[in-house]
């Protein structure tokens, strides 16, 4: 059973490549028409490969929709057109609203068996009892003129696409990411080819392709370049900025304070919490780029010689962090001192707790030229604040 869940897919596909391929070869299609396939084919491959089930399965519609036209010579009139854009946009849009994993899975097997059930299931409807509901006007007269005119020939597949859109912006909203602003960018597209009529189809299914293909890259970037915790870019971000300074530039390094005893006290997830928070004040406030160095540190490059002005950043960060009481929202499972892990169920909720920093600044200079030599003087600096008391800043000399 567990390996059927991995490789489903690929046997699918290899079934389909075994079957069809003389057919596939007989086939001369448009240059178009393989542009649009490859993109969208690429697009799947690449969320197959980083778990990304959205982008996959929007990519997998899209080449459904190719195959469909392209391949098995479905000649829709325009109104079913409308109506199958509508229903790829609503599947799409409801899939956008879970969250990413694995198409090799059985999420991806139940899933594309819904799909293909949904397909026979319509088309079967279609064809069988209700031919017309397509042509239906589902909008109830309101008794008001001019809402009456503008919504009274509202068809199922307005309908659909207008559930599509406003579930894609649910989404947008409820996971807060780059792909669902990129699949709601898509749906707009969809509602482009659906105004537009077939002449803009193949253009429109290019164009969500290629935007497909982005979402996978930038997903790809962010798995290897941003940190998962507090979304601020990671210790490998910050090898790779490096390679872009010039000779003028500051590095500070951030330490929370104690923080190991605010873990111990109020648990991991508290911990988590301030790691957010102080993260996200670093990035907005700290006067330069931030990226998370690894456990509870963080460093800021600071490009160019105003030391000065690298200071008031950093003492205005600083400030800001000592001041923002956190409330803590998630229930921590703190450690006793003794190591023993102790529930903490129900308690911790709506007290608020503060976390201080303390900062260590070196900048660039006939001491230290390299990053590597910055960064250790920086260090050294940090070292000194801790010794000093902490929650503080310090220049290395
Ligand atoms: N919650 C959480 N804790 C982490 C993470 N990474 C590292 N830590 C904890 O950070 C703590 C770092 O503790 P120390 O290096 O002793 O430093 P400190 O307690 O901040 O003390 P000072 O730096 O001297 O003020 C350890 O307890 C780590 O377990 C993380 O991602 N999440």
């Amino acid at each position: 059973m567990t390996l059927l869940r991995h490789i489903w897919l690929p046997l699918l596909l290899v079934f389909l490549v075994v079957a069809q391929w003389q057919r596939w070869l007989a086939l001369q299609l448009p240059l178009n028409v393989l542009l649009a396939a490859g993109l969208a084919a690429i697009a799947f491959t690449l969320g197959i490969f980083f778990k990304a089930s959205r982008i996959a399965t929007a990519a997998l519609m899209t080449l459904l929709l190719l195959a469909g036209l392209h391949y098995l010579q479905w000649a829709p009139s325009e109104r079913e057109l409308r109506f199958w854009l509508s229903v790829g946009a609503l599947n799409v849009a409801l899939v956008s609203l879970t969250r990413d994993r694995s198409l090799l899975s059985f999420f991806g097997l139940i899933l594309a068996a819904l799909l293909a059930a949904q397909v026979a299931g319509i088309q079967f409807m279609l064809q069988e009892c209700c031919g017309d509901l397509l042509a239906t006007s589902w909008s109830p007269a309101v008794g008001l003129p001019l809402l009456d005119s503008l919504f009274g020939r509202l068809e199922l597949a307005d309908l659909l696409i207008i559930s599509a859109l406003a579930t894609a912006a649910v989404a947008v909203f409820w996971h807060r990411d780059q792909v669902s602003i990129g699949l709601f960018g898509a749906g707009i597209l969809v509602g482009v080819a659906y105004l537009g009529g077939p002449g803009m189809l193949l253009l429109v299914v290019s164009a969500i392709g290629l935007l497909l293909v982005l979402l996978a890259l930038r997903t790809a970037y962010d798995l290897a370049f941003r940190d998962e915790l507090t979304g601020i870019p990671s210790r490998r971000a910050y090898s790779r900025y490096l390679l872009t300074l010039g000779r003028n530039f500051s590095i500070a390094v951030v330490d929370i304070d104690h923080f190991k005893k605010l873990n111990d006290r109020h648990g991991h997830q508290v911990g988590d919490q301030a790691l957010r928070m102080v993260a996200a004040r670093i990035a907005r406030y700290g006067g330069g780029r931030a990226f998370r160095y690894g456990g509870e540190e963080f460093v800021i490059v600071i490009r160019g010689k105003d030391r000065e002005r690298a200071e008031k950043a950093l003492e205005r960060m600083r400030e800001k962090i000592a001041a923002y009481p956190m409330r803590i929202r998630a229930v921590g499972r703190p450690k006793d001192g003794g190591g023993k892990v102790r529930k903490q169920r129900g308690q911790g909720g709506g007290r608020k707790i503060r976390a201080t920093v303390s900062v260590g600044l070196a900048a660039s200079g006939p001491k230290a030229r390299t990053p590597d030599q910055v960064l250790e003087a920086a260090d050294k600096a940090l070292y000194r604040a801790k010794r000093g008391g902490r929650n503080r800043v310090i220049s290395a000399a």
